[in-house]
């Protein structure tokens, strides 16, 4: 029988009443819940304490990019407002990888740090126009093992890429995979997708969901049949 993996829901609304009323809707002990750029940049800092202070674990999804001291400053101050997980994008590289994992361990703060791979809303073509050429696989595991071998904990990636990344990186790398569509949802602007069961058999050890229930006509009955599809295995 496969773990389940744990569910996150992701907060994406235009303010911290909406963001709030969804979160009040759900069950700190069913599901962890990510803050992302929208409802950041309306809501600040007072969204972490909200939510925090509803006992929920909270993942800050804001890809820090930047020169290696910008990107561990911004990580130390996101795990200082006790974060249960923060990401950055891989594609920062090597040194701005290992200064933010270095500033988390120098001060003892246990926030899970990730990094992003290839968005999940990106396909070859997409990777193409930027000047990444080849499979859109082969570019999640070469910023994946540099992800390991600088230090993060983990990669956001799509749930097809995970049964690979286990192979490379072992079990207790995280794989935290958006782009989770039951059969009930749209793909939205997603382009590297999987069912909910499909990507817990693959291997993610997390499964993002935003869109599937925070816009479902019933949110809690998406959430349930998400729930249920996982534990059918
Ligand atoms: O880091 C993320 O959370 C992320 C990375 C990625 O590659 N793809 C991706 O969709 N996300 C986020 O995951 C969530 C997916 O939302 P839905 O498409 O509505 O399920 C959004 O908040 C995205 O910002």
């Amino acid at each position: 029988m496969t773990t389940p993996p744990s569910l996150i829901i992701a907060l994406d609304y235009p303010s911290l009443d909406a963001a709030l009323c969804m979160a009040d809707r759900l069950d700190p002990a069913r599901c962890r819940l990510k803050v992302g750029k929208e409802l950041f940049t309306r809501s600040g800092p007072a969204v972490l304490e909200a939510l925090h202070g509803r006992g929920f674990e909270v993942f800050l999804d804001l890809k820090f990019h930047d020169i290696p001291h910008t990107v561990a400053s911004a990580v130390q101050a996101a795990a200082e407002q006790g974060v249960w997980m923060v990401n950055v994008h891989a594609g920062g590289g090597r040194r701005m990888m290992e200064a933010a994992a270095e500033c988390l361990a120098a001060q003892r703060l246990a926030t899970h740090l990730i990094a992003v791979t290839v968005l999940t809303s990106m396909e070859a073509s997409d990777l193409e126009e930027v000047g990444v050429g080849g499979a859109p696989e082969d570019q999640v595991r070469r910023l994946a093992l540099l992800a390991r071998d600088s230090g993060m904990g983990g990669v956001v990636c799509s749930a097809r890429e995970a049964a690979r990344l286990t192979d490379d990186c072992g079990e207790a790398f995280l794989k935290v995979t958006p782009g989770i569509r039951p059969r009930f949802a749209a793909a939205n602007d997603q382009q590297r997708i999987m069912m909910p069961a499909d990507a817990m058999r693959a291997g993610s050890t997390h499964l993002v969901v935003g869109r599937p229930v925070t816009r479902a006509e019933a949110p809690m009955a998406a959430l349930e049949a998400i729930e249920a599809e996982l534990a059918g295995g």
